[in-house]
């Protein structure tokens, strides 16, 4: 985990890449430099130009990962499980940060390349900081028509994600969205994704699965999803 140049992902298949350029970060202790790889999904390789950058970024990290915390019983009360349902599954959660910067697009979005391609999150669920009064966010809603997500604020968007969709076998549905810089500035987003443990596996919440809805998804761990989310979107 590190920094990603521009055009050095590519969220959507259909695309040629995205333009968004950021640092992408694990979890790791603030107190002390780890050098053990977090939960299978690699190390943080901090930038030496910036040394206050890194507490900076993993202050926020710690405080949103414990808002993720927070919101696990909801979606489980939401589901008509117990409170606690998600603990066991997540009381390792890993959870990415990306901060990103899009530079500012003209035109229009047909030469396949735009701030970042439709998909969904492969996490759980996604809390996500938009810079204020910069729209470039959109949701695809179920008439597939793109909605715009302006920011809010003093609000956070948070969007389900595929690992959500994978224990409820779909009833929970990943959100897909995208995000297109026409504010004619540069804009800056900050998403967590906050995810299952590593080694939690992806199978379906009792319940979620019936003779009306079938088994939709192979069961994988969640780091298997992730890992392999990774070496589509970015090819490492
Ligand atoms: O910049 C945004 O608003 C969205 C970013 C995003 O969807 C992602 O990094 O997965
Ligand atoms: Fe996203």
């Amino acid at each position: 985990m590190g920094y990603s140049a521009l055009l050095s992902g590519n969220n959507d298949p259909n695309n040629k890449g995205d333009l968004q350029e950021g640092f992408e970060m694990v979890g790791e202790p603030l107190d002390k430099a780890t050098d053990a790889e977090i939960g299978g999904a690699g190390r943080n390789t901090w930038p030496e130009e910036l040394p206050a950058f890194r507490e900076a970024a993993l202050r926020y990290y710690h405080a949103v990962y414990q808002v993720g915390k927070r919101m696990l019983p909801l979606f489980a009360l939401a589901l008509n499980l117990e409170a606690n349902f998600f603990e066991e599954k997540t009381n390792k959660a890993t959870a990415m940060l990306r901060t990103l910067s899009y530079p500012p697009q003209n035109g229009h979005a047909s030469d396949g390349v735009i701030g970042i391609g439709a998909h969904t999150d492969w996490e759980c669920f996604t809390i996500l900081w938009q810079e204020p009064s910069k729209l470039a966010l959109q949701v695809l809603n179920s008439q597939k028509e793109w909605i715009d997500a302006p920011p809010i604020p003093g609000t956070f968007v948070v969007n389900l994600g595929d690992q959500f969709a994978r224990w409820t076998n779909g009833i929970f549905k990943s959100t897909v969205h995208r995000a297109i810089n026409r504010s004619g500035q540069q804009r800056y987003s900050v998403p967590l994704f906050f995810g299952a443990n590593w080694d939690a596996r992806l199978d379906p919440i009792p319940g979620c699965v019936s003779p009306e809805r079938p088994l939709r998804y192979e069961v994988i761990t969640a780091g298997e999803y992730v890992k392999a989310k990774l070496a589509e979107t970015y090819g490492h």
